[in-house]
């Protein structure tokens, strides 16, 4: 930067230098320094710019690598409320990280600006003062100028990258939904649902398109009045010999790379750019995690989980407790009860998947609040009814799990079909439910976790094959603590205990014989009527 401006700078001078000894007015080889300054002034502007992109590549890899270490360190679920939706996340992390990157490159090119800028008027200065006045009766309209669109352009730049995220927000539950959309032939209706704030966008848009053009045209102006203010000046000077002719074309100079810097419209567009992307990747940054502690498990331990006075609320709305339930440790509850119950939100409880808003989650007598991180991802492991695979390859999101973890949750069988077997890349999958729940099994039976939650884990296997997977879990993971969302009777029926939850709260804790004389009970699960055959 400071080489690009001072040959930036040089140029005048030693142009002048060329101009007077061409006419003969001074002496010596004034064409070398010249030639030197403009190869440097060239190698210069070359080096800045391949260094600007390279410079907000790197920044933006970096932003982005802080900002998605900083939303995985929030924890999942329950700690993001109040954050931004997952699409508006994507593009904050894409779009505004990206923004925000450039941000060094848009300060350093307004900076070089600047500085050329304050080094012209300084030549002028030197070559008299005169000059120097005449640049400054433009100087403050400039400044008017530049304060008048950053603040104009802050403010729509922000709306711009807002309505961006709202659009990007509505496309990724579209996308999430595409199957449902399909299927009831809404997708006119739901592609005019995700583009209905496309005229903010264009509003947005065409607001910094008109900002951008009135400051254009007047910057344009400014400089055309500042260079005939200084030439008309220099003129008078030239006239009363006070000024060579070399001089004069110095103060052309000088005057032009001065002016230049109201005409910096795109460095400012860039820097309100920039800013309206680091105010948004900082807002991600300030969510603050739920404090975690620092605690171990005691070594040994049989997985004993304890629910004390839980209650989780929506706003006002109590969704689960007040709750009292001790699951012993080394045993197998089945969470039963109507849709809505709450048994998946019980179930997040022990991972901290969702923190209750009164009460206590305790494992083997310690609260998982203050638990290590570490300790806790290790103590409990969850699969669920749509587990999302995370890697590249079907290797990687099965993490550490081997053939026998296939075989016990029955994914052997249509992993050894795959194409690649488990080196198939994961975006050429294409797995039925079941399938997918079996890959999620393989993945929690891989885990050494003394708690296991399954939450809908095996909903989507026909009977005999739930039946299988289920048997042969019982016996990879005897002797750890089991919590089982369950909707079939089956399921309740092999466990130690069934937790009967109804509209939030605890209805009874017992065995699932006794509770089956209960309608209720029979009403909560589907085919108690087949087991009660089978049993
Ligand atoms: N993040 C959330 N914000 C607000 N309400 C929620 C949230 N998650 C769940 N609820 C509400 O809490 C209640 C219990 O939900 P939960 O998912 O635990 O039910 P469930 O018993 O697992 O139901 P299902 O068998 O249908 O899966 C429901 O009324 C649900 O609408």
């Amino acid at each position: 930067m400071p080489v690009e401006a001072a040959t930036t700078l040089a140029l005048p001078a030693v142009l002048a230098g060329a101009v007077d000894a061409a006419l003969g007015h001074r002496p010596g080889h004034a064409y070398l320094p010249l030639a030197l300054v403009l190869a440097l002034a060239a190698a210069a502007n070359a080096v800045a710019a391949a260094a600007g992109p390279a410079c907000s590549a790197e920044a933006t890899a970096e932003l982005r690598g802080r900002l998605v270490r900083h939303l995985l360190a929030l924890g999942p679920g329950g700690r993001l409320r109040g954050g931004p939706p997952p699409g508006d996340l994507a593009a904050r992390l894409l779009g505004s990280a990206g923004d925000a990157g450039g941000r060094l490159p848009a300060l350093l090119g307004a900076a070089t600006a600047l500085l050329t800028s304050t080094g012209a008027i300084l030549g002028l200065a030197l070559l008299s003062p005169w000059l120097a006045l005449a640049f400054f009766a433009g100087v403050v309209p400039g400044v008017v100028l530049i304060r008048l669109f950053l603040r104009q352009a802050g403010p729509v730049f922000a709306r711009y990258q807002e309505v961006q995220a709202e659009l990007a927000a509505r496309l990724g539950g579209a996308l999430s939904g595409l199957r449902s959309i399909r299927a009831a032939g809404a997708e006119q209706h739901e592609a005019a649902r995700v583009l209905a704030p496309l005229p903010d966008l264009s509003a947005a848009g065409h607001a910094l398109w008109r900002a951008q053009r009135r400051t254009a045209w007047q910057a344009t102006l400014l400089i055309a009045l500042v260079e005939v203010l200084v030439l008309t000046t220099a003129g008078a000077l030239l006239a009363d010999g006070t000024l060579a002719p070399g001089a004069l074309a110095a103060a052309a100079g000088w005057a032009a790379l001065g002016a230049g810097l109201f005409e910096q419209v795109e460095a400012l567009v860039g820097v309100a750019h920039a800013r309206a992307g680091q105010a948004r990747a900082d807002e991600l940054l300030a969510l603050a995690p739920s404090p975690a502690g620092t605690a171990a498990l005691p070594a040994g331990g049989r997985g004993e989980v304890v629910f004390r006075g839980v209650v989780v609320r929506d706003g006002e709305r109590v969704l689960l407790g007040p709750l009292d339930l001790t699951v012993p440790g080394g045993r197998t509850v089945a969470l039963v009860g109507r849709s809505g119950s709450g048994k998946s939100l019980l179930a997040a409880l022990p991972g901290r998947l969702r923190d209750p808003d009164e009460g206590e989650v305790l494992i083997d007598g310690v609260p998982v609040a203050a638990l290590a991180p570490s300790e806790l991802r290790q103590a409990v492991g969850y699969a669920f009814g749509r587990p999302a695979l995370v890697g590249r390859t079907v290797r990687d999101a099965l993490a550490g799990a081997g053939e026998a973890e296939a075989a016990a949750a029955r994914a052997d069988g249509f992993l050894r079909r795959l194409p690649a077997g488990w080196d198939t890349p994961l975006d050429e999958l294409r797995l039925s439910g079941g399938e997918l729940q079996r890959l999620g099994l393989t993945r929690l039976l891989a885990r050494p976790a003394r708690v296991l939650v399954l939450d809908d884990a095996t909903s989507g296997l026909d009977l005999a094959t739930e039946y299988q997977v289920t048997r042969a879990l019982d016996h990879a993971t005897h002797g750890r603590t089991r919590l089982i969302v369950a909707h079939r009777a089956p399921v309740a029926a092999r466990a130690d205990l069934v937790a009967w939850l109804d509209a939030g709260r605890l209805r009874a804790l017992a065995p699932h014989t006794d509770l089956l004389p209960h309608p209720a009970y029979r009403a909560a699960l589907s085919d108690t009527t087949l087991h009660a055959a089978t049993a």
